[in-house]
């Protein structure tokens, strides 16, 4: 297969080029028209449109239980929706709850996952019950399975919450095996009583998810992982699902200390607010519930997290793919807004609405592509495999066209939700034509791919320590 035509974007930088793959692999870039005659049996034009790497999406959550239900994507129908907004890799998580075996947790979620992806896949492992046993599998894991991060909460009190003895424990085990802590920060103890608070007043409505949710509660659990990370030795941390600017600016802190601190944010974040989704008239809301909280118009918190993606205080973009449908499980939390199922879905939109990021002049073109694919595939071990248009690599790439228009909807989205977190946003931009290891999934709105196309990936240890 060749690419014509179409501009390479990496990492670190922008040329015309041709791209020559061989069956799953790319195997050559040309100066343009400098391709072999006989090369490329089938050749696709990008002339006038970007030629980018697969995007990785390293947060998400296929079928995952939360608060009596299950987020309402399959491996299935998520990873096809994901293939449809140029994303060619997920990393999900598995769960190990407390009291359950983590090695039954990853057979689990294999059985969930295997032979019904699009895309490729690997895990995470969620440790919610960190103990001795839970201590060993971690070994385990980053030794035999190809799992080498491990998430905490300090969240969800009595469902997920390690106290401060049980994550010291973790990151030493992890500082140990060369793994990476990723955590939930939030502080879960504090946040339960202004739940509670809250409710006995009679403020049930979705938008006191939000309000008993202070972003200082982020940036107490922020700072606290920091510091038991170095006690621990310091062990690489990744803070997941970051909202708040003081929480950031924590990050940029240690990262500026030296320490092996990093940090992801969502499109949620960057574009939806507090006042604006959070608080919609009557139970609204409830679809965009989801935490950490979307957070307040009225303060600088998108601005500070777009700033901090250029200055790298944030790594990466990843959805927290968790979507619920309004009916019958959004619904669940109707006069109790603490029993709505927590979680946006957005899979399918974040190539996209990272790339109205470069239009808006907040992104170059190249750290659009570093933080949707690049950095993730480096971050979680799947550099060069992952993320990048090289030689020896994948065949993972998506031709983008700058000129084209997204306009997101519940009526033309693939995810399985009755609803769009992002309904009618409209993006200058379109994914045109996607590839995972040398296969056409997508091409001109049309789907070619099919389940069981998508593999696992044992991944190694991040190649993004300082
Ligand atoms: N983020 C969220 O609201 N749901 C998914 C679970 C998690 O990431 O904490
Ligand atoms: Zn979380
Ligand atoms: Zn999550």
């Amino acid at each position: 297969m060749l690419i014509t035509g179409g501009t390479v974007v990496t990492a670190t930088g922008t040329h015309a080029a041709d791209v020559l793959i061989d069956g799953e692999t790319i195997v050559a870039l040309f100066a343009p028209g400098h391709a072999p005659d006989d090369a490329g049996q089938q050749v696709i034009d990008a002339t006038g449109k970007l030629v980018i790497p697969g995007g990785i999406d390293a947060h998400t959550h296929m079928e995952l239980p939360f608060g009596g239900t299950f987020a309402s994507d399959t491996f299935d129908t998520g990873t096809r929706a994901a293939a449809f907004g140029g994303t060619t890799t997920i990393i999900d998580f598995a769960v190990q709850r407390y009291g359950e075996n983590v090695l039954d947790g990853l057979a689990a979620w294999h059985g969930k996952a295997d032979g019904n992806c699009h895309i490729d896949y690997g895990f995470h492992m969620i440790v919610g019950g960190v103990d001795d046993e839970a201590l060993k599998a971690m070994d385990q894991l980053v030794d035999h399975e190809g799992i080498t991060s491990f998430k905490l909460f300090m969240a969800y009190p009595g469902v997920f919450l390690s106290d401060d003895g049980q994550i010291l424990r973790a990151m030493q085990k992890a500082r140990g095996n060369g793994s990476m802590i990723m955590m939930h920060a939030e502080n879960g103890p504090a946040i339960d009583v202004l739940i509670r608070q809250a409710l006995e007043r009679g403020e049930t409505d979705p938008i006191h998810h939000g309000l008993t949710r202070p972003s200082e509660l982020e940036a107490e659990a922020t700072r606290r992982a920091i510091s038991l990370a170095k006690v621990a030795g310091d062990t690489p941390l990744y803070i997941v699902h970051m909202s708040a600017s003081e929480a950031l600016e924590a990050v940029a802190a240690a990262r500026d200390a030296g320490r092996n601190v990093f940090a992801e944010t969502c499109p949620q974040y960057l574009y939806l607010t507090l006042e604006d989704q959070l608080g919609a008239p009557g139970f609204e809301g409830a679809k965009w519930v989801c935490s950490t909280p979307l957070r307040s118009r009225h303060e600088s918190h998108q601005r500070d997290l777009w700033k901090g993606l250029r200055s790298n205080d944030l790594a990466i973009v990843s959805t927290d793919h968790c979507p619920f449908c309004f009916k019958d499980q959004k619904e669940l939390g109707l006069g109790d807004f603490s029993k709505i199922p927590n979680g946006i879905g957005g899979v399918e939109h974040r190539v996209d609405l990272l790339y109205q990021g470069v239009v808006d002049g907040k992104l170059s073109v190249e750290r659009w592509v570093e933080t949707i694919a690049t950095t993730p595939a480096r971050m979680f071990g799947l550099y060069p495999r992952k993320g990048v248009i090289a030689p020896g690599s994948d065949a993972d790439v998506v031709v983008y066209d700058p000129n084209g228009r997204t306009r997101i909807s519940v009526e033309t989205h693939h995810m399985n939700m009755d609803h769009s977190a992002y309904e009618g946003y409209e993006i200058a931009g379109a994914v045109d034509t996607v590839i995972s290891r040398g296969t056409v999934l997508v091409s001109g709105g049309e789907y070619h791919g099919r389940k069981g196309h998508g593999r696992y990936l044992r991944r190694g240890l991040s190649s993004y320590l300082v």
